[in-house]
């Protein structure tokens, strides 16, 4: 029995304050939260704030496929490492979409990560379409391989979140039985790459995830907690999120 620690990871997207920082450490602060990894992913100009509390780990949404340079409005992953950064999102639906991020600079993302000690969370998910024509399983393979089938050494340095496109702000979640599914089928992709790291790495589920559905999308056997968004811009409503991933 392979055991995970959940991890429920907040993405304010371009949301969010400083004063939203502030509320949510000090809502932290009134919870024990030892059997869960909680990590907030705000904007960068806000990373400052989060820095220097304990009651949660600190991500970018973002981060540059170049070490550093002449990139204007680019953040590297060593400057974001010496903002205490530690986790980065890879690859979310919204950058893959209105920013045309590709595959190719997803994987120079992927390298530049984990090159410089930043846990990514590779987000991989079907659109509408998709899924309405059973490809499901094809776009997460072919995601999946566009990092993995080159690197299998990242896949225990990652964690993964499933997003499906039709339900990101949605208030339309998957039903814990096709978020299940979704998530066995990224596993056993992974188990052709590294059939050990493929156990032991944390797939989060992403997409309209609410105080009342957490606990049993959480409860399934391969979902390892949850990337939250719209719920995560409430302090209560996210730490009730993350109250539900203690297991
Ligand atoms: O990164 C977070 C996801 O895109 C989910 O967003 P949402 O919880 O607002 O549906």
């Amino acid at each position: 029995m392979t055991m995970r620690k959940p991890l429920v990871a907040a993405n304010w997207k371009m949301n969010g304050s400083d004063a939203l920082a502030r509320e949510l450490t000090a809502a932290l602060a009134t919870v024990n939260l030892v059997n869960v990894d909680v990590l907030v992913c705000p904007p960068a100009t806000l990373l400052h704030t989060l820095a220097s509390t304990e009651q949660c780990l600190l991500g970018a949404q973002n981060l540059s496929q170049y070490t550093s340079g002449a990139y204007t409005g680019e953040l590297s992953a060593s400057l974001l490492t010496e903002a205490g950064v530690r986790f980065v999102l890879v690859g979310h639906s919204e950058r893959r979409t209105l920013f045309a991020e590709s595959d190719l600079v997803l994987a120079e993302k992927m390298q530049q990560a984990i090159a410089h000690g930043l846990t990514p969370v590779y987000c991989i998910g079907e659109n509408l379409q998709q899924r309405q024509q059973e490809k499901t399983g094809q776009v997460l393979a072919k995601q999946l391989a566009a990092v993995y089938a080159s690197h299998p050494e990242f896949i225990a340095k990652s964690v993964i979140a499933y997003e499906p496109v039709w339900a990101i702000g949605t208030g339309e979640a998957a039903t814990p039985e096709q978020a299940q599914q979704a998530h066995a089928e990224v596993r056993q992709q992974l188990a052709q790459y590294d059939s050990k790291a493929a156990a032991t790495v944390r797939i989060l589920y992403g997409g309209s995830v609410n105080s009342k559905n957490a606990t049993e999308l959480f409860g399934q056997p391969d979902i390892d907690g949850g990337l939250v968004g719209g719920a995560s811009l409430n302090a209560e409503e996210f730490l009730h999120i993350c109250q539900s991933a203690k297991g």
